[in-house]
């Protein structure tokens, strides 16, 4: 086989909000070309980790080659960038479109534009695409598709008069996505005879294959047995094996430009590779390198501790697992005067430290307590030094610290003009400074600047609720700005927990404080005895709420009931107590750590 001529090769990606239909659409156009055979057709194929299937979220981009016969008569070999939907990943999308040269844009023919519509088409337009709208669930009789059509030129400027008109549920006119992916999405460019040069697109450990690197060749050829350096870590290995995903692993010669594969070339490590590096062949290198990415930087940092100590080692070597696949989780040895020995741990986002922390239970069966989300603080100190601060409990003494520094956001949303009042009420009580204010026919357009800090615990659960799951949401780091930022700590029965102690902004630190211990008086059980929950800035108590003490035995009940019942009691309660964890004389419930900071008003 050779190489294929750039006129007949299309890269493209889809780029959606959360559930227009993407992986649906996808899984149609790999069964419409006939790329895979109908009985290896499991649903969604893209989304290939157990953990996206059931929350139905993609989060690894992946790709896959399509052959495609077209009505011209000729044939074409499409490649799908598949990208990841949620605001966590964003970095992961402009890596996957640098790699194509257009995008279809998916939009639910029913719902309209939303948040991360704007966000990913931004992402797209950047990366110089060509884009061609999709109007999907035109099935359903509420899809407006006129309506959305005006809306997409309104809000976002493209020409939508040629939108096409789908359904990927009943498989409606995907034909007329493959056409006009061939005639409306340009061919990539590239020169079969310059040297060697190929953008490292994503790489992931195989437990067969070691490292896999997919590529996107720009100019010359990748042939098995090429001697190949990558030019960021000047590092030289022999490619051994190369081809590409239809989506299985498929074997091919060579990859000449303007074509999407991978190789493999006993390459011991993922961190022995760096995302966006340029691969050129060793001996004829080629002169420039390509512009590359600025590495993923976690944003969220937090605590995650094994629930029985013994489970350490195990842990680590979870993580270690974890990590060979996901270069932007980070973690590091941290120990904790509640909670013994575990690490700090860091995160793209919430989502993220959700996914991996339910990958560490369920995959590696350990149970896990996870520590308050913080984000990172730069701490200027009187002394001209610059601290990044990623847990609340190495804050330094007040006394040396010059000004505290937190993330700031843009944040866009998107609502039913119903809900704006709410959602309004909801960005000024999080600090937040409103930057716009836009109409989008019936649909409010909201641009707020808020600091991250207030985002991450439940912004988006409360967004969600205010708007009846309507309002959509999406943002991007902007800055770090100084503010009036102090630790509080939480006291249970006068012993401080540093697992719950927080940096907040002063104003808003009697609120956090009050709902965080009346929070914690109802997930704490009674003891036998009193306890008092205290909220502390310094030495000074800014709320306290009382556990009243526990009188009856519990045990008492089954006293005389038959033994099977008595024993069943104990068992449970060993299980419970699995999950709890021990602060002095008082034991305080794995769940109450996370949910002490979800408020609900
Ligand atoms: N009625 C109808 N439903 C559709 C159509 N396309 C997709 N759906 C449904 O919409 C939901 C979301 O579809 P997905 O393909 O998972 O959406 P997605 O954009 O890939 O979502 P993420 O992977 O979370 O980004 C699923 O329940 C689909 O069955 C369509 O054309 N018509």
């Amino acid at each position: 086989m050779t190489t294929h001529k750039l006129d007949n090769i299309r890269n493209f990606s889809i780029v959606a909000h959360i559930d227009h239909g993407k992986s649906t659409l996808a899984d149609r156009l790999i069964q419409t070309t006939g790329t895979m055979a109908k009985r290896d057709m499991v649903e969604q194929v893209l989304d290939s980790m157990d953990i996206e299937r059931e929350r139905g979220i993609t989060i690894k981009a992946q790709t896959v080659r399509l052959d495609y016969v077209a009505q011209d008569g000729k044939s074409y070999v499409l490649n799908l960038m598949d990208t990841p939907g949620h605001v966590d990943f964003a970095y992961e999308v402009s890596r996957s479109l640098a790699a194509c040269e257009g995008s279809l844009l998916v939009v639910d023919a029913s719902q309209g534009v939303e948040a991360q519509t704007l966000a990913n088409v931004y992402h797209a337009l950047d990366a110089g695409h060509e884009i061609v709208p999709v109007l999907n669930k035109i099935d359903l009789p509420a899809a407006e598709p006129d309506r959305i059509k005006q809306q997409i030129e309104d809000v976002i400027g493209l020409d939508a008069s040629e939108a096409v008109e789908i359904s990927a549920k009943t498989g409606l006119n995907i034909e007329g996505v493959l056409e006009a992916i061939v005639k409306r999405l340009p061919p990539p460019k590239g020169d079969d005879t310059a040297p060697l040069k190929a953008l490292l697109v994503d790489s992931w450990y195989d437990a067969y294959l070691g490292v896999v690197v997919l590529v996107r060749v720009i100019d010359g050829a990748l042939k098995k047995g090429s001697r190949i350096r990558m030019m960021g870590t000047n590092a030289t290995y022999e490619v051994d094996r190369i081809g590409v995903f239809k989506p299985k692993m498929f074997d091919v010669p060579t990859l000449g430009p303007g074509e999407i594969g991978f190789i493999t070339a006993q390459i011991k490590e993922v961190a022995d590779t760096r995302v966006g590096d340029t691969i050129t062949d060793e001996r004829k290198p080629t002169a420039e390198a390509l512009p590359g990415f600025k590495p993923a930087q976690p944003v969220v940092f937090c605590g995650l501790f094994p629930v029985d100590a013994a489970e350490f080692d195990e842990l680590r070597a979870a993580m270690g697992r974890l990590r060979l696949n996901d270069a932007s989780f980070s973690f590091e040895m941290e120990s904790s005067a509640a909670l013994g020995f575990g690490f700090r741990c860091g995160f793209l986002g919430l989502l993220h430290l959700e996914i991996i922390q339910e990958r560490l239970e369920r995959e590696f069966n350990l149970d896990l307590i996870a520590t308050a989300p913080s984000v990172v603080y730069k701490i200027a100190m009187r002394d001209g030094s610059e601290i990044d601060l990623h847990n609340p409990a190495d804050m330094p003494d007040i006394m040396g610290i010059e000004e505290i520094r937190e993330p700031w956001i843009r944040a866009t949303i998107l609502t039913p003009d119903d809900y704006l009042g709410g959602i309004l009420k909801l960005c000024q009580e999080r600090r937040g400074q409103q930057i716009d204010l836009n109409y989008v026919g019936k649909r409010a357009m909201v641009t707020y600047d808020l600091p991250l800090n207030e985002v991450v615990f439940d912004f988006y659960d409360r967004l969600k609720s205010i708007s009846k799951g309507y309002a959509s949401f999406d943002y991007a780091i902007t800055d770090y700005r100084a503010g009036d930022l102090v630790k509080m700590s939480i006291l249970v029965n006068a012993e401080p927990v540093d697992a719950l102690s927080m940096l907040v902004h002063r104003d808003r630190a009697e609120m956090r404080g009050r709902a965080m211990v009346e929070k914690l008086r109802e997930l704490i059980p009674q003891h036998m005895f009193q306890i008092p929950v205290q909220a502390a800035i310094g030495g000074k108590i800014i709320a306290r709420e009382t556990i009243r003490a526990l009188r009856k035995d519990v045990t008492a009940k089954c006293y005389g009931g038959d033994v099977t019942r008595k024993r069943k009691l104990l068992e449970k309660q060993k299980a419970g107590k699995k999950k709890m964890r021990q602060f002095g004389k008082v034991e305080i419930p794995q769940e109450a750590f996370i949910a002490a900071l979800k408020m609900d008003s």
